[in-house]
């Protein structure tokens, strides 16, 4: 098939990608002309572990090619995705105007009859309003779909690859069997493609990113709870986890959520139920509950401390989670604006995300080069993100690097009295009295 993807984003690069790589003709259209050139050259604006590799091999096959233009890319296509932003607005809705704006570039390029699936995180009824803006434009036969996305950054092409299931939303029988041809290689019978109406197409998008919030809200309070109870969080997570009812995934306490859809997908469902007018409690606890959260290191370091002016801190991990260069919405940025707010200095370090990290919190933060450069004089180190390579440091190195032997384990991701016992003091989240 003839694809026209619109956005190269973390979800139209991915989408576009994975379908060239099953075969397909796939133009990817951006209108950022950075992005167009980087990708041109062969390399990626964004970074997501496999991804390079596929595009460049479906680029040079010819299955893959970029362009500025939605008029370059529609013609001819027989499906075209929408995959831009959907930024919050004052309010917390979500801003459709940059869904709205590529659906009249699409409905002024088509040529004949196209599906135009809308992959964005939209709120309920956007389907019927891209029905409307191509319509106005084109009197071309076109049927409109919501095919919302579930990938998570860092794991992007496998989940793409290896769907839990595909949603589908639409009416028509025609745009149906088109998404089910597409989508076939994609998934097996115990992993389906769910037909439904656009509505609960889109709504099952937001309610599943909230539901997974919840949990993690839900487990960072039982945290809280188990620093008071002098209870342990990871036991209390495996044996909850256990139940299959319950299961293991998104159970994590930590430092928050963060990223560009749980904060901004929480934020839209709730404006949607105001509007509807239902006051939507659960969603505002686990936002209120997250926004807590991500301060709860630096409170640790203030009753650890007392005073935080003219210390220096060390934190690991910057990214909003690890594997991806991500910094929208990081909670390492709460953390380091609460630790320089009360006068402290901060060096940090992140494998990958340094770059962003830069533009984002600004000159007064030291990104350092490696890991050991940022604990290097520091009076206590902050893990914030669990890359892999932070879970195993050197103890004596560690010791001799840091001017105080304290650290603050957002993530739980070392052995409490592992370090302990190495001469460590140690906080992490809900693992007994602190
Ligand atoms: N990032 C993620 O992991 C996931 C994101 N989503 C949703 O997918 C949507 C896209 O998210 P991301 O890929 O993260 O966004 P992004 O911000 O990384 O990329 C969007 C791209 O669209 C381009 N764009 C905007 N208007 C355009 C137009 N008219 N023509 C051509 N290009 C245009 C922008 O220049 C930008 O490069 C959002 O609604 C998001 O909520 C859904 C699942 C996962
Ligand atoms: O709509 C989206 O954009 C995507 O949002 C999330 O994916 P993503 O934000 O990439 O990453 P997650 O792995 O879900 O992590 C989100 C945040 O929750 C935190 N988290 C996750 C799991 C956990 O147990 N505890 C926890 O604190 C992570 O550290 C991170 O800050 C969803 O998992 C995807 O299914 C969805 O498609």
């Amino acid at each position: 098939m003839k694809i026209a993807v619109i956005g190269t984003g973390y979800v139209g690069l991915v989408t576009g990608t994975c379908f060239a790589e099953s075969g397909h003709q796939v133009t990817c259209v951006d209108k950022d002309p950075r992005k167009i050139e980087i990708l041109e050259s062969g390399r990626l604006p964004i970074y997501e572990p496999g991804l390079d590799e596929l595009v460049k091999r479906n680029a040079r096959d010819g299955r893959l090619a970029f362009t500025t233009r939605v008029a370059d890319a529609v013609p001819g296509a027989e499906v075209i995705f929408i995959a831009v932003g959907t930024p919050p607005g004052e309010d917390g809705s979500a801003d459709l105007s940059y869904v709205l704006a590529a659906a009249e570039e699409i409905g002024r390029a088509l040529t004949g009859y196209a599906v135009v699936v809308n992959k964005s995180t939209v709120p309920v009824g956007s389907a019927d309003r891209v029905t409307a803006v191509i319509a106005s434009v084109t009197s071309e036969p076109f049927d409109v779909a919501s095919n919302p996305e579930f990938l998570k950054e860092g794991a992007a092409v496998e989940d793409f690859m290896k769907p839990d299931r595909v949603v589908v939303g639409t009416p028509s029988e025609r745009a149906r069997a088109v998404m089910g041809e597409l989508y076939g290689p994609f998934v097996r019978v115990e992993q389906p493609i769910l037909f439904m109406d656009t509505r609960s197409a889109e709504l099952t998008k937001y309610a599943a990113n909230a539901m997974l919030a919840t949990r993690i809200s839900f487990m960072n309070d039982v945290a809280a709870l188990c620093e008071r109870m002098g209870a342990d969080v990871d036991a209390v997570r495996r044996g909850m986890g256990s139940d299959k009812r319950i299961g293991f995934p998104f159970l994590f306490p930590g430092v928050g959520y963060g990223g560009s859809c749980f904060p901004k997908d929480v934020r839209a469902l709730l404006s949607m139920g105001r509007a509807a007018g239902l006051d939507f409690d659960l969603l505002r606890a686990v936002e209120r509950v997250n926004e807590k959260q991500k301060q709860v290191l630096l409170q640790k370091a203030q009753r650890h401390f007392g005073s935080l002016a003219g210390k220096r801190f060390a934190v690991w991990g910057l990214a909003f989670k690890p594997r991806t260069d991500d910094m929208r919405e990081a909670p390492s940025i709460s953390l380091i604006e609460g630790l320089t707010g009360a006068g402290a200095t901060v060096a940090a370090h992140d494998p990958v995300a340094s770059e962003t990290a830069r533009q984002v919190l600004g000159p007064h933060v030291e990104i350092t080069p490696d890991a050991w450069a940022a604990a290097k004089g520091a009076d206590a180190l902050f893990l914030v993100t669990e890359w892999s390579e932070f879970r195993m440091p050197d103890l004596d190195r560690l010791k001799a690097t840091l001017r105080q032997p304290v650290l603050f384990d957002g993530r739980n991701i070392w052995d409490a009295g592992r370090m302990r016992a190495a001469g460590f003091t140690y906080y992490g989240i809900g693992r007994g009295k602190s």
